[in-house]
């Protein structure tokens, strides 16, 4: 038998009590939630509104980083609660990854990317192509001034709009890490005279994620909000510099890439989500 601790009975009997708020105030948010699906249904609207929800869970990581607790957490709570205010709309509410995942219903990788029309009989050969694990050592040939002058480029590429309207100067003496977990590779980037340069020093705040991911947010065919959210892009370190790199990441003025690089980027994000997708299927 334990013995009993001094202190912990009311401590638990307090926790107890905010749990109890917290699902009272479920209960009150999921009743506004519902006046507020009437309205917008005698108003014509239909649909959840993803903008607003993308803010809702922005403010609560906000909110959450000022009083010294996970915004993560924070964000996977709002969301939660926004599934169940879509449910009370009679909205769907089952697309939202994240909350199902708070919920402790984690969702097998593969469903993510078996709803992915683009794994068909036809693409059978996919299969052979490796894992990019197994690349990793190839690409590690690579000597690093040369990775550096080619990450310099694709990022002069891809964000030249952005860093042309002011939108990186955020990084301006801040470093910022970029990790591929499966190739093994890391580089720490920072914005230097209008540029975004590779520099030899430590990383502030990382942004890792696998090579197929990361891929599939360049190409635009997974969103940065999704990806964080389903913990396949994951931050560590200085929480507000990430937090504005993954903010900036979500707001990527897309039209602003050329034509030419964004056909590039989308059917090499495409091969590579039917490849894992093949190789998962086949392992
Ligand atoms: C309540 C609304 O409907 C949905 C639910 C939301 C919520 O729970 O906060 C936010 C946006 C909508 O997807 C709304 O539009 O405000």
């Amino acid at each position: 038998m334990n013995r009993p601790v001094p202190g912990l009975a009311p401590l638990r009997h307090a926790i107890d009590g905010v749990d109890d708020g917290l699902v009272l105030l479920l209960a009150a948010r999921t009743h506004l939630a519902r006046l507020v699906g009437r309205l917008k249904a005698g108003a014509g609207m239909t649909g959840r509104d993803a903008a607003r929800e993308r803010r809702i869970r922005q403010r609560a990581e906000r909110l959450a980083v000022r009083l010294g607790v996970s915004p993560e957490a924070a964000s996977r709570l709002v969301a939660l609660a926004i599934a169940e205010a879509c449910r009370a709309q009679g909205l769907e509410s089952d697309l939202d990854q994240g909350a199902v995942m708070a919920a402790g219903m984690i969702i097998p990788r593969m469903d993510i990317h078996d709803s992915d029309s683009t794994l068909k009989p036809s693409h059978a050969w996919l299969r052979l192509l490796p894992p990019p694990k197994r690349l990793a050592p190839v690409v590690r040939l690579l000597p690093m001034p040369v990775q550096q002058h080619l990450l310099e480029r694709a990022m002069a590429r891809v964000l030249a709009g952005p860093i042309r309207e002011g939108a990186l100067d955020f990084m301006a003496g801040r470093r910022l890490g970029i990790e591929v977990s499966d190739l093994g590779l890391r580089w720490v980037v920072t914005l230097e005279g209008g540029r975004l340069v590779v520099v030899n020093a430590p990383a502030e705040a990382t942004v890792r994620g696998t090579a197929t991911d990361l891929l599939l947010l360049a190409g635009r065919l997974e969103d940065a909000d999704t990806l964080f959210f389903q913990r396949r892009l994951v931050l560590a370190g200085d929480v507000e510099l990430g937090l504005t790199a993954r903010n900036l990441l979500d707001r990527l003025p897309w039209e602003t890439v050329p034509l030419g690089l964004r056909i590039v980027l989308n059917r090499g994000a495409r091969l590579a989500r039917a490849a894992r997708a093949a190789y998962h299927a086949s392992s």
